[in-house]
């Protein structure tokens, strides 16, 4: 049986409480096997982001279990929890959150000097194609360029899994697809479990797995037999 980066079991989330409460996750049953590339899509305010934002150690469930490879998040406390996320885990953001006054090098850096097993910052840019770019300050990059700094500061500290929400979001299409491409690349070459939440529908064809999320839940998984490339993709 394969292995599982990520089980949750009956997870809920619920913001607010009374007649202001939101339910966003409603007992979620989720498997998600190591190594994958999974596409979650579903309307806005489905729980997409909730979902990732508790399995990636950023929130906390209201109840159930939700579980890292062997180890449950829901018990770890807030320091175990950034201990998690400083160890395994890249978050890759749909604006692309740089730090304006530094370099492209300086931004990498900033994660590679507290993660435990970090690539060289040169050698993360250069995976993304950003080689010559290093000494360049974000103003002076595109969209894209922004974007794949982003991807190589998240890859930089060698995550066992990459969180990506929106990640092509403010790009144009061809621009997204040299940003899928990093993506796919990075889940070949580290091995590193890809979750990417999106509303272009038609990038799911480059998943391994699709969750279709609605109203808090699952509504369906489907496993894609045949994978695109991102260039083979039209959104
Ligand atoms: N901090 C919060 N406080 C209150 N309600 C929240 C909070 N964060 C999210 N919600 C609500 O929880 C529900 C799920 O939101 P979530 O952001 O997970 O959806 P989503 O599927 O990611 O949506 P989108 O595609 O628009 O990003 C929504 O109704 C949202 O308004």
């Amino acid at each position: 049986m394969a292995e599982m980066a990520f089980t949750t079991k009956g997870l809920t989330k619920v913001y607010g409480t009374g007649r202001s409460a939101v339910h966003a996750l409603r007992g979620v049953d989720l498997e998600i096997p190591k190594g994958e590339i999974v596409v979650l899509l579903g309307p806005s305010g489905s729980g997409k982001s909730t979902l990732l934002n508790i399995i990636g150690g950023l929130d906390r469930s209201t109840d159930g279990v939700a579980a890292f490879q062997e180890q449950n998040l829901t018990d770890m406390s807030d320091r175990e929890l950034t201990k998690y996320r400083r160890q395994y885990v890249g978050f890759v953001f749909q604006f692309y959150n740089l730090m304006p006054s530094l370099t492209a090098h300086e931004n990498v850096e900033l994660v590679t000097e507290i993660a435990d097993d970090p690539m060289d910052p040169d050698e993360a840019l250069a995976m993304v194609g950003l080689k010559e770019r290093v000494d360049h300050f974000p103003a002076q990059m595109s969209g894209g360029e922004q974007q794949r700094v982003a991807i190589a500061r998240a890859v930089a500290k060698n995550p066992t899994v990459l969180f990506c929400d929106e990640p092509t979001g403010a790009l144009d299409s061809k621009t997204g697809k040299s940003v899928l491409n990093v993506l796919r690349d990075v889940n070949q070459t580290l091995g590193a479990t890809v979750l990417i939440v999106t509303h272009a529908a038609s990038q799911a064809q480059m998943a391994d797995r699709v969750i279709h999320f609605a109203d808090g839940n699952i509504r369906q998984v489907v496993k894609n037999e045949h994978k695109l490339t991102p260039e083979e993709i039209e959104w």
